[in-house]
């Protein structure tokens, strides 16, 4: 039995994750932590999300106890006291938490000699099958083509544009050997030409309840390929993150994503 303890458990993925843990096979939910200053600390997590393991109960994020893995999907800040956490306490875990910065990257890699960690900016089968079909499209319509991704999300999504997004960027230049932050277009209203070939374009909504949609385009004389994956349930994402979970076990020290779990690499 995987015990599995989830950082940020008040959140919109931390309520996923209590569920997840608690539903799927082998899995156990061991811990749901919250900061030391939030006022859950001690409720049952049944309270708040009724499909949780009613034997658990808020605690604070500083104490993991009896648990074979952690899960993050917080903030960057908060991802970085977890992480130091999980490598002190020497236990692997999955990552979820997007908007890392360059050097946030580099601290992964650092944790990752030391523990066992699976990264994704995106836990679900689609986004992970379409970032092999992305690079398929792009290699196939030779050089007159053109590449943008749109993604969609909910109004509290901070980062912009989405982990996702990026993902799929770097995934296309990956495949047409650019250097993703040469071409990659944020903002085209401060781009005084017409649009070059060698460019990803981004660009974004924040609506409602949107839980994650994202489209990649490939445009060429005549023609143009759509390729959209729309998630409908934050759980999609949590039951990914527990499959991760589950796969990290016995796993060596190293940094791990989403495609390699799936077998996609
Ligand atoms: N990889 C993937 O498949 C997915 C990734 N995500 C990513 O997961 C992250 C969380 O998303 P979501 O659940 O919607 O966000 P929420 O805002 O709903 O939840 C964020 C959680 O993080 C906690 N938190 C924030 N800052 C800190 C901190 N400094 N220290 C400790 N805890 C902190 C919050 O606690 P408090 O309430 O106390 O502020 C809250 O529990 C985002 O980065 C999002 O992009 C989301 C879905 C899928
Ligand atoms: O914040 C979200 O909600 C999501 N974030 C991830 C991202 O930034 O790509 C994954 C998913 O799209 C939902």
């Amino acid at each position: 039995m995987n015990r599995i303890g989830v950082f940020g458990a008040n959140g919109r993925m931390g309520l996923a994750l209590l569920e997840a843990a608690t539903i799927k096979e082998q899995t156990q939910l061991g811990g749901a932590y919250v900061r030391s200053s939030s006022s859950l600390l001690g409720i049952n997590v049944n309270q708040v999300n009724s499909a949780a393991d009613k034997a658990i109960s808020f605690s604070d994020e500083n104490n993991v106890a009896d648990v074979d893995v952690l899960i993050d999907f917080t903030l960057p800040a908060g991802m970085r006291n977890h992480l130091k956490t999980a490598v002190d306490n020497k236990l692997p875990m999955v990552i979820g938490t997007t908007g890392l910065t360059t050097d946030d990257m580099a601290l992964l890699q650092n944790a990752a000699k030391h523990i066992p960690i699976v990264f994704a900016r995106n836990y679900s089968v689609g986004v992970n099958v379409l970032l092999n079909l992305v690079q398929t499209a792009a290699t196939k319509f030779g050089d007159d083509l053109d590449i943008e991704i749109f993604e969609a999300h909910h109004r509290h999504k901070i980062d912009a544009p989405s982990g996702t997004a990026l993902a799929i960027g770097e995934s296309i230049a990956q495949a047409k050997g650019w250097d993703h932050d040469e071409v990659a277009v944020y903002d085209r209203s401060q781009v005084e030409s017409a649009k070059s070939q060698n460019e990803i374009g981004y660009s974004v909504l924040r609506g409602g309840d949107i839980v994650g949609e994202h489209t990649a385009y490939f445009a060429t004389m005549g023609e143009r390929l759509e390729l959209t994956h729309k998630a409908s349930s934050r759980m999609t994402f949590a039951l990914g993150a527990i499959r991760a979970a589950q796969w990290l076990q016995n796993k060596p020290a190293g940094l791990y994503d989403m495609q390699d779990v799936l077998d996609l690499k």
